[in-house]
């Protein structure tokens, strides 16, 4: 029970360490990589206080050399996600009705172990696992999560500040409630920070959570289990489980108690599990709440005033950091005729001083893509590209899988503007570029806003501010980050909160308040002081 009003740690972003030649951080990282790669784990399944191992062992590969194994996990089925609902759910009263203040200090606790002794851990987990550069590694799994964690403490705190007006004799209060039930959190391989946000950010509200990482992100995804371990989290609260998608959904979707969904992934994926919840709906107790963040086609747009060193800075980092496999990565330009060639000049010289391999050479820039399904979908876009006669290959568009899954980083110069690179999400290192007639930016502005079903960023050039206003508003629903003179990728927690619209997702703002309140389901209560003793109103009972 709280005893006081507590004012928690203001939150800070974590600075980005550089990782520079000769740095402590550095020298650090390097050694806990190579640690880890030079033995093999053998992870579990953590549900309630077990440790669960089977006999179906997965292997946990490195991208950038798959025939490297990190270790095995242990793949569950179906009864296991039986057992860590019913965990979670054993867990429920006494999590649920901990005072927040117990709640944050946990989360606290995580987030100051990452900014110390784990960093180097996780980070290298991630650079192995996922095949990030150092630099990457370090945005995505050590400072993103870390911010997550504590700006998520302060959001909650203002989330239960927030309370209605009293009139006389009357205290009236809310109270914002874990939902009733269990939340499933589905994360997605690319970000070791949503892997951590998804399943926290609602056991931070007092929800009990089971969480599905993605198979390719098991290795970075138990370390995070043990952080939150290390840092006091009760067993049963957060139940990590590695079971195939479909057969997980089977479960948790049927199941009576089911809550709510934290997902982020693919369009395609979560657009079945919506429809899988209303087909069930009315198997639940309570309506469960649904939150993805899904794919996006996301653009960059250059109005004929835009620095052309500046828009070519934009594709290669927007569109190339971690091999394009951001939901945020650029991969649509539109370019105008006037500034084309310098900026064909300055990409074309910007991907010749790429270094491609593997993260533990830091002077790598492009590492590897995933797996070798993202392997083989990303190459088949670049082979149909050179097939194609809507569109050509100017730069890159190798590609070699015999140690690991290299893509060279590809720019595809489309002639149609609807050719299928401008409108598919690729989630690969591959760009396509249109060029448009300089005189036509509201025409170019109406194609970038109609091309693609999605809307999660986007970014333009211009020094002309008509132009910045004019395009910001006619492209108000093509983005929910929106960028001016930016490329499309980097949001910070706290300062772009993040998501998209359309087929891009609920756009429920990861790392802000607007997330946090979907994991709460409030109650009004009115407490009377001094309660009434006679039915009557003034008036009645008066002569005419
Ligand atoms: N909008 C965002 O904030 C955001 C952030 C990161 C990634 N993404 C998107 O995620 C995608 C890349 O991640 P991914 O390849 O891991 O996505 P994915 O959709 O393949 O997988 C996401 C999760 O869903 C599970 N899953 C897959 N099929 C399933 C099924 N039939 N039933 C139940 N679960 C299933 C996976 O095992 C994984 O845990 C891209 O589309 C990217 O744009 C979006
Ligand atoms: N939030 C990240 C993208 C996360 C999706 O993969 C960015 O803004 O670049």
């Amino acid at each position: 029970m709280a005893t006081g009003f507590f004012k928690v740690p203001t939150p800070v972003n974590e600075p980005v360490k550089s990782y520079a030649p000769g740095s402590p951080e550095r020298e650090e990282l390097q050694r806990t990589y190579k640690e880890l790669k030079s033995k093999q784990l053998d992870v579990p399944m953590y549900i309630g206080g077990d440790r669960v191992y089977t006999d179906n062992k997965q292997p946990m590969v490195q991208p950038h050399d798959h025939r490297h194994i990190l270790g095995h996990f242990s793949e569950g089925d179906a009864s296991h996600v039986e057992q860590a609902i019913n965990a979670a759910l054993a867990a429920r009263e006494m999590w649920s009705n901990m005072a927040w203040e117990h709640r944050a200090s946990i989360f606290l606790k995580a987030a100051e172990l990452l900014a110390g002794p784990w960093r180097a851990r996780l980070n290298a987990a991630t650079m192995l696992g996922q095949s990030k550069n150092a630099y990457q590694a370090e945005i995505d799994s050590a400072c993103e999560l870390i911010d997550f964690l504590r700006f998520n403490v302060q959001y909650a705190t203002d989330i239960y500040r927030m309370q209605p007006e009293s009139s006389p004799g009357v205290w009236n209060r809310m109270e914002h409630r874990p939902l009733e039930g269990f939340v499933f959190a589905l994360t997605p391989f690319n970000f070791t920070a949503i892997a951590g946000n998804l399943p926290t950010s609602v056991a931070l509200m007092g929800n009990v959570v089971v969480w599905k990482p993605a198979h390719t992100q098991v290795y970075a995804a138990h370390m995070i289990m043990e952080l939150l371990q290390e840092a006091g989290l009760p067993d049963g609260v957060i139940n990590l489980i590695y079971v195939d998608g479909p057969t997980t959904g089977d479960v948790v979707f049927s199941h009576a108690d089911f809550a709510g969904i934290h997902f982020t992934g693919s369009t395609g994926v979560f657009q079945n599990i919506w429809k899988t919840i209303g087909n069930n709906i009315h198997k639940y107790k309570t309506y469960p709440r649904i939150v993805g963040e899904t794919g996006g086609k996301d653009f960059i747009v250059a109005h004929r005033t835009a620095e052309a060193k500046q828009v070519a800075t934009a594709i290669t980092r927007g569109a190339f950091e971690f091999q394009g496999q951001k939901c945020s990565a650029a991969s649509r330009a539109y370019i105008p005729s006037n500034l084309w060639d310098e900026v064909r000049e300055y990409v074309i010289e910007d991907l010749k001083s790429f270094k491609m391999g593997p993260p533990e050479d830091f002077s790598n820039f492009i590492n590897a893509v995933i797996d070798e399904k993202s392997f083989d979908k990303i190459a088949r876009y670049i082979d149909n590209a050179k097939e194609s006669n809507e569109a050509e290959v100017i730069a890159g568009g190798k590609t070699d899988k015999s140690k690991g899954y290299f893509i060279e980083p590809t720019v595809l110069l489309a002639h149609n503007p609807q050719y299928i690179t401008m409108c598919e999400e690729i989630f690969g290192p591959v760009i396509t570029l249109y060029v448009y007639d300089e005189n036509n930016w509201e025409d170019t502005l109406e194609l970038v806003n109609a091309t693609s079903p999605y809307a999660l960023t986007g970014a333009i050039f211009s020094k002309d501010r008509y132009a910045i206003e004019y395009a910001t508003k006619k492209l108000s629903d093509a983005a929910g980050n929106f960028y001016i003179n930016d490329k499309p990728t980097g949001a910070v927690v706290g300062q772009q909160p993040f998501g998209g619209a359309r087929a891009s997702g609920t756009n429920d703002k990861a790392g802000s308040m607007l997330n946090l309140l979907r994991w709460v389901s409030a109650r009004s209560v009115k407490e009377t002081l001094n309660p009434a003793t006679d039915y009557r109103y003034p008036f009645l009972g008066e002569d005419k």
